[in-house]
């Protein structure tokens, strides 16, 4: 068993959720707050690392009026215990769990971190040399998270859809283009190499949000 799976993010008309300096201020005010009511319905919220790293997310519900308990477990895919001590998502919060690699088996300093990290998270053991994420929905099942929401970025969103461990895609269009063939996309990583391999998508809702533009897909 593994969570229903809801990956939702903000793009711009060209597809990119940052730009190549990482600049990622896309959602309008009115977008932001159905993304807090998504993450008050879900038990669970889950980023990358270089998400982490890169924006510092308390993934919390912040934007509209909330309780410490609507806040669901946080999780960092974070094969190398990088995840800094000092970051937001460790604060008392929510619960975090940090999902590190098979690394710490082999490498020294990811084992320190990871035995740091431990003091102020659960930390997920994976068996294998990148977080293995089959095996990682099932541990979060386990912890009762049965919605998860992905909140990104592009490699981990790439990885989520190839091994079909995603159900629903919720993204916001923003009418801006940005361009860069270095800027991040909704899904990066190796991708396919033929168009009938591609994953389709049935959409199922859309509407416009303030300066906005929602889809809702269904993954088929
Ligand atoms: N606009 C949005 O909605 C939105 C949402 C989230 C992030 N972002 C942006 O995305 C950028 C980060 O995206 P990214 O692609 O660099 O990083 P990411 O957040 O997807 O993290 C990727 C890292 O996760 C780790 N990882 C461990 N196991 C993995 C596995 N099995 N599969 C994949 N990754 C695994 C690896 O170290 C990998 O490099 C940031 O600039 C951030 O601002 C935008
Ligand atoms: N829906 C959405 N629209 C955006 O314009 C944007 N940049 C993100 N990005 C998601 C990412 O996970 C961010 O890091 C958190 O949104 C940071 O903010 P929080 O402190 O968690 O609220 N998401």
């Amino acid at each position: 068993m593994r969570p229903y799976v809801i990956l939702n993010a903000a793009m711009t008309l060209d597809g990119k959720i940052a730009t190549k300096t990482g600049s990622s201020e896309i959602s309008g005010l009115e977008d932001l707050k159905r993304v807090h009511e998504l993450r008050k319905e879900v038990d669970g919220i889950m980023v990358g690392i270089n998400t982490v790293l890169m924006d510092d997310p308390r993934l919390t519900v912040h934007k509209i009026t909330s309780e410490k308990l609507d806040n669901p477990i946080r999780v960092v895919v974070d094969n190398k215990a990088r995840t800094p001590i000092e970051s937001r998502i460790l604060n008392d919060d929510a619960l975090t769990i940090i999902a590190v690699s098979n690394k710490v088996e082999t490498d020294n300093i990811i084992f320190e971190r990871s035995k740091a990290l431990s003091e102020k998270a659960d930390v997920f053991y994976s068996k294998d040399p990148s977080v293995n994420l089959k095996e990682l929905m099932k541990y979060l099942y386990s912890k009762k998270i049965k919605t998860l929401m992905l909140e990104g970025g592009s490699t981990l969103n790439f990885s989520m859809l190839r091994e079909n461990l995603i159900d629903e895609i919720r993204v916001c269009v923003a009418p801006m283009v940005v361009g860069g063939k270095y800027a991040k996309t909704l899904f990066d990583g190796d991708g396919f190499d033929f168009m009938k391999e591609a994953i389709n998508l049935e959409l199922k809702n859309s509407y416009q949000l303030g300066k906005d533009l929602v889809l809702e897909y269904k993954v088929l």
